[in-house]
């Protein structure tokens, strides 16, 4: 691989922007080479004041280009979810690294199609963009889970909390384009694989758009019967909330809640609420994008794989179905490849997780 990483950011949109900066200005060894959206206007602006960097409306035009110190060699996808497989499928063809924002793509065929194209390949490409395994939170989380030093753990209680949601957010999206992240961390915390979904519809906010109906509440089982819980709200209009509480069977250990100053005055006390994932995870990308681009220079991936994307796509199938019934959803895997039974380098901060190399339990 090349001394630099010179990456195409696909789409430009909330998170591209964000990762185009972060790449931009505080990860080493990878510059931004092109930026690709369908909105030329959009890709032009995040260009701007980024010197070499392009504008391009499709990733195949970037591909072709002869920028400065050579060709596009890598990509971070960071279009809708709908869109990745496309996108996965032409960058996996040029053997590219991919760090791919999550989801890997929505439902299992498409993922596993996925799978297969890297399969075909014979070494891991891509990188899922699940970025709680790289929150110091999460991280310490993990790490007493796999201590043992409260014992083992037996439940998790999860909220996952966003302001409101942008025009065209289906209430499929609760599932896949949200709790996605405790499908993957779940997955991350207890080491296990995923065996049952539910979802229950209670009362609904009048703040919701039409069509989505919100608050939702999903009842997740693993493999060893680790009971996880998730309040999905993301309509909540007060501010952005991703916390969890673990049960173990030695001491109850909560992450997430409100943290920075605690501030007295005029007669009020309090401190803020975080507005958007933007300021919550802002730490988290900054570290995956970089083990990431560490990786991708060694020819490798540095956290979550194309199989935790695949997995996690099971869920959110079973997810969508479990929204429409009511009932209890197994999940069914097909067999994991064996490309992905030593799994990555690291599958998170502290490299652990399902299928990371000798950290699963
Ligand atoms: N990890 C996280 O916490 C996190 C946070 C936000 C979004 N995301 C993920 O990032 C991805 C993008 O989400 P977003 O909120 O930034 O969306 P967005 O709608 O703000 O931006 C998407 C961008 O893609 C562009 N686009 C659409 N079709 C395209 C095409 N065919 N080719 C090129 N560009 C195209 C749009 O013009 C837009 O600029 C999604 O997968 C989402 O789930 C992850
Ligand atoms: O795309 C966003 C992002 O992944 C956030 O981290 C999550 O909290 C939102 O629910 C989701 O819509």
């Amino acid at each position: 691989m090349a001394e630099n990483l010179r990456v195409a950011v696909i789409g430009a949109g909330r998170m591209g922007a964000d990762h185009i900066q972060r790449l931009h200005t505080r990860i080493h060894g990878a510059e931004v080479a092109a930026v690709i959206d369908v909105d030329l206007d959009r890709a032009n602006a995040a260009v701007a004041g980024i010197p070499g960097a392009r504008a391009f409306a499709t990733p195949a035009e970037a591909y072709a280009a002869e920028l400065d110190g050579g060709k596009v060699n890598a990509v971070v996808i960071a279009t809708p979810g709908f869109l990745h497989e496309q996108a996965l499928l032409e960058a996996l063809e040029l053997d590219l690294p991919i760090l791919c924002e999550k989801p890997l793509t929505p439902d299992a065929e498409s993922a596993w199609k996925i799978v297969e194209a890297e399969q075909k390949l014979g070494r891991q490409r891509i990188q899922v963009g699940f970025m709680r395994r790289f929150d110091a939170e999460y991280a310490a989380l993990g790490g007493l889970v796999r201590s043992r030093d409260l014992g083992e753990l037996l439940m998790l209680h999860c909220r996952h909390r966003n302001p409101d949601t942008p025009p065209g957010f289906t209430n499929e999206m609760l599932i896949n384009d949200s709790v996605v992240h405790e499908f993957d961390v779940i997955r991350y915390l207890t080491g296990e694989e995923i065996t049952s979904v539910q979802v229950r519809l209670g009362k609904a906010s009048s703040k919701a758009p039409e069509g989505q109906h919100d608050p939702q509440h999903v009842l997740i089982e693993t493999e060893s019967g680790v009971l996880a819980d998730v309040e999905i709200f993301v309509n909540a209009q007060f501010g952005y909330e991703v916390a969890t509480q673990a049960a173990f069977e030695g001491g109850i250990v909560d992450i997430g809640g409100d943290g920075g100053p605690y501030v007295r005055r005029a007669g009020r006390w309090g401190g803020e609420v975080t507005p958007s994932f933007i300021e919550r995870f802002g730490a988290a990308y900054d570290v995956e994008v970089q083990a990431w681009a560490d990786a991708a220079l060694r020819g490798g991936i540095g956290g979550p794989s194309a199989w935790d994307g695949y997995a996690t796509a099971a869920c959110c199938e079973a997810g969508v179905e479990a929204q429409r019934t009511g009932g209890k959803v197994a999940v069914v895997l097909k067999p994991k490849p064996a490309l992905y039974a030593v799994g990555a380098e690291a599958s998170g901060s502290d490299a652990a997780g399902v299928g990371a190399a000798g950290a699963a339990r």
